[in-house]
């Protein structure tokens, strides 16, 4: 596999590191951005190619993932458009941008592919939403694939696109919060800093598996847990008079309303 990552920055570079430590048979990894010279001193091996020369990167690579942001876009899609051939993929992980406004500056005849993963790619958990225009329908098997080996992967509609972005990418920062919040709780209570997080992250971890590996409803899971007069229920009822849900959906709500600003 030949991959280009054009705009090598939070996300870009988390989907570089889940890429370089998955079993994907790279070719090739081209890393791209302006200022290069904070990537220089990174040790990542003979196939990661690190260079400010987006057509370079493009002419060199068949699968092209696009990560700048939002208000880059155009810029960097009118000045690797030269050097596109029908052997390109284009994956945009941008928010906010849809397949038309792409097509608009590549035409509909390259083959693109929105993707919305998370920063969860590096240790292959990326939660990642794909959809495709009509060219990039016979790509969206491959490209599943590679996002498939970096985590779980789901095929939407494009107007769901900015709903998965608020869940699943901004919702990496709304879980930190919720175990952030957990661990000040658990530092209250008596433990350290350190034992305090790794009760909220392991704890995290176990209620998102039990739903995963059971296919149960998180309420069949609090049934079991809330013994009757017990301390669980007490407490629960309390997050939930101060709002625990409301405040989370409010949350959600407001980042969607916001993107759809962007
Ligand atoms: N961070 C996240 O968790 C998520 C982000 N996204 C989306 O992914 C995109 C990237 O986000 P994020 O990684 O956070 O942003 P960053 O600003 O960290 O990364 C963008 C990168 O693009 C580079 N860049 C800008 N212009 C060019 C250019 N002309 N050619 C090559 N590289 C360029 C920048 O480096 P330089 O200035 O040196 O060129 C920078 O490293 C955004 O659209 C964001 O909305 C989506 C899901 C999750
Ligand atoms: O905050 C943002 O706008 C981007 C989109 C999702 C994650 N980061």
């Amino acid at each position: 596999m030949k991959i280009a990552i054009i705009g090598a920055g939070n996300l870009g570079m988390s989907i570089a590191k889940g890429m370089l430590n998955s079993d994907l048979k790279l070719d090739s990894l081209y890393l791209t951005k302006r200022t290069i010279s904070d990537l220089t001193n990174c040790n990542f091996g003979t196939k990661v190619k690190i260079t400010a020369n987006n057509n370079k990167a493009i002419q060199n690579s068949e699968i092209i993932i696009v990560a700048v942001q939002p208000k880059q876009l155009k810029q960097v899609l009118s000045e690797i458009k030269c050097d596109l051939q029908s052997k390109h993929t284009i994956i945009s992980v941008v928010t906010g941008r849809k397949i038309e406004e792409i097509e608009s500056v590549l035409g509909k005849e390259i083959a693109i592919i929105r993707s919305m993963p998370n920063t969860a790619i590096s240790v292959s958990e990326s939660m990642t939403c794909l959809c495709a225009n009509q060219k990039g329908e016979e790509k969206l098997t491959s490209a599943t694939t590679i996002f498939n080996s970096l985590g779980t992967t789901l095929q939407i509609d494009e107007k769901l696109m900015q709903a998965a972005t608020v869940i699943c990418a901004s919702g990496i920062a709304f879980w930190m919060r919720l175990i952030r919040a957990t661990t000040q709780g658990a530092i209250q209570l008596g433990f350290d800093a350190k034992e305090a997080q790794e009760l909220a992250m392991q704890t995290c971890l176990g209620a998102s598996s039990l739903l995963v590996k059971s296919g149960n409803h998180p309420e069949q899971e609090i049934d079991k847990v809330t013994t009757p007069s017990g301390c669980t229920i007490e407490g629960l009822n309390e997050m939930e008079h101060q709002g625990l849900s409301s405040s989370l959906i409010k949350g959600l709500v407001t980042s969607f309303e916001k993107i759809n600003q962007i």
